[in-house]
């Protein structure tokens, strides 16, 4: 049975009803865009990659400690307009850095050596909020969780450590990790760094933001619904969400609950496109043998296909001409440079994505218990927050609460009991041909998002907008989202490189073509 015409009048009202209150919005904000710009980056430390700041730290043509202070100075110059580093470890990393170079000096096995068993020795590194590391909040931008302080490094963090990153500090994320703005209680706003009126995407915005802002080269994210790829995207760097199961994610807040640990993944975001295979190798640890990450990939051999937008989903906003034009311009580079032909397809059943994403995260584990409610996850361990009250809270600027926090509360009351087996055989068919379609060679470029970095609060009128990203957590394919430039109001554009299960090479060798042909990550100081 197709979607009822309830579900079809609820949607369209819903629709009518944000676009009203968005109206009354921009009135009532006021239109002044700041005049306020990051200062662009001048010292040439900042603009190498993290694999070419390690050779040059372990052949002591630079020291860690020059490097992890250009980081601390370049994060000094750009927090006070983005706010995304919400604790830092200068000293310790400091002290880090020069025990790093006192390694380098001692070490008789040479440069080799310590390319194999600290391939990112001296390297400096951040973290999402949201993640254990030892001695830093562990928050995820809930008040009441101030003062919950990390004592052990979450396992990705760990490897990192392991091989020789120096941790900076813990960056921003929205409440609870689950809006698309870092934006919380306890922290206050994320900015972007292209223009510091609009979002910086969530849930890792905090890391988008900051390493756009080159305040930091490589950095951790999780993802259940796009929170590597949207920062990645509004922000202009590279994000990897990794296949599902492959990196740990145990030791984030908050726990996934009922099926979500399917749908989760944490991996690499990074300014350079070449980071991203060597980092994920490293975090993914015991498990990276799961993955063909050695294999050399000949892109003229891969098969490409493009699907330019949903097909006019009920519940997201159409894809934005710069955006499918930059899609495009993708197609026809590929088709030119590597004599491939990339082609165009459509699936009914994306027009379902949002539908699908909130069933699938709603569904109950193997022993039949149902995932933690939003609420209960907001208020104190056996009482949930109480949606309403908050609401009325916030309206008199009382609640602790975020507007888009309490609005998942009231939202996840309007689910229904049982799912619906129409949204069910529609992910089933979703995922069947996005199998077959990808295969072990196939390559799928999707939009990121319907339109680049929107103003501040402007999702809350436009919450579905994420089923972009949102979508390919569920059928737990690997994505990589790359950079394409900046638009027409200086923005990044980008595009999401999916691939089939397990296949995370694919879209990694992709990715560094995208960099070699679109020019990467750009320094928004410059523009
Ligand atoms: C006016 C507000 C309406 C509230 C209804 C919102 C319904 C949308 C549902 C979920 C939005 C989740 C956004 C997830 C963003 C990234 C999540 C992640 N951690 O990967």
């Amino acid at each position: 049975m197709a979607l009822s015409r309830l579900e079809k009048a609820q949607a369209w009202l819903f629709r009518a009803v944000t676009s009203f209150f968005f109206m009354i919005f921009q009135l009532l904000s006021s239109p002044a865009a700041s005049a306020r710009k990051l200062p662009p980056v001048s010292n040439p430390l900042l603009l190498q990659s993290a694999t070419q700041l390690a050779k040059k730290i372990r052949r002591k043509e630079v020291s860690s400690v020059e490097v992890v202070q250009a980081y601390i100075d370049r994060i000094q110059e750009v927090n006070p307009f983005v706010n995304a580093v919400v604790k830092d470890r200068f000293a310790a990393a400091l002290q880090e850095a020069a025990q790093v170079d006192k390694l380098i000096e001692e070490e008789t096995g040479g440069e080799d050596v310590l390319e194999d068993r600290l391939p990112l020795l001296g390297v400096p590194l951040s973290v999402k909020e949201s993640y254990s590391l030892q001695g830093m909040p562990l928050s995820t931008g809930l008040v009441s969780r101030r003062g919950v302080v990390a004592s052990v490094d979450a396992p990705p963090v760990a490897l990192l450590k392991r091989a020789g990153a120096v941790p900076l500090g813990v960056t921003n994320t929205s409440e609870l990790c689950m809006w698309l703005e870092s934006h919380n209680h306890l922290y206050g706003m994320t900015c972007n760094p292209y223009d510091l009126e609009r979002i910086a995407g969530g849930s890792s915005g905090g890391e988008g933001s900051i390493l756009g802002a080159a305040g930091a080269v490589i950095g951790v994210g999780s993802d259940i619904g796009g929170s590597i790829r949207i920062p990645c995207f509004f922000n202009g760097v590279f994000g990897h969400k990794t296949t599902p199961g492959v990196v740990s994610c145990e030791n984030q807040y908050p726990p996934t609950s009922g099926t979500q640990h399917e749908y989760l993944s944490s991996g690499p975001m990074c300014r350079y496109a070449e980071d991203l295979l060597p980092l994920l190798k490293i975090m993914a640890g015991p498990k990276a043998y799961k993955l063909s990450l050695n294999a050399d990939v000949d892109l003229k051999k891969l098969r490409f296909f493009s699907i330019p937008h949903d097909g006019g989903s009920l519940y997201t906003y159409p894809v934005s001409k710069e955006l499918l034009d930059a899609q495009e311009k993708v197609v026809k580079r590929l088709e030119a440079d590597l004599g491939v032909k990339v082609q165009e397809v459509c699936f009914p059943e994306l027009r379902y994505g949002f539908q699908i994403w909130d069933t699938y995260m709603g569904l109950p584990d193997e022993e039949g218990k149902p995932p933690l409610a939003f609420a209960e996850l907001m208020g104190e361990p056996g009482r949930p927050a109480w949606a309403f009250w908050e609401l009325l809270k916030r309206m008199v600027g009382k609640s602790e609460h975020t507007m888009p926090a309490i609005f998942l509360a009231l939202f996840e009351k309007t689910h229904l009991s049982k799912p619906s087996p129409f949204i069910i055989q529609q992910k089933e068919a979703l995922q069947k041909k996005m199998e077959e379609l990808l295969g072990t060679d196939g390559v799928l470029l999707y939009p990121p998002h319907p339109r680049v970095a929107p103003k501040h609060h402007h999702p809350l009128f436009r919450p579905f907008d994420f089923t972009y990203t949102g979508i390919l957590n569920i059928l737990g394919l690997p994505v990589t989202q790359c950079p394409l430039g900046l638009g027409e109001e200086g923005l990044p554009l980008g595009v999401q490189v999916v691939a089939g299960k397990l296949q995370d090479h694919l879209t990694l060798a992709v990715a560094l073509y995208l960099e070699k042909t679109f020019g990467g990550w750009r320094d928004p100081g410059a523009k």
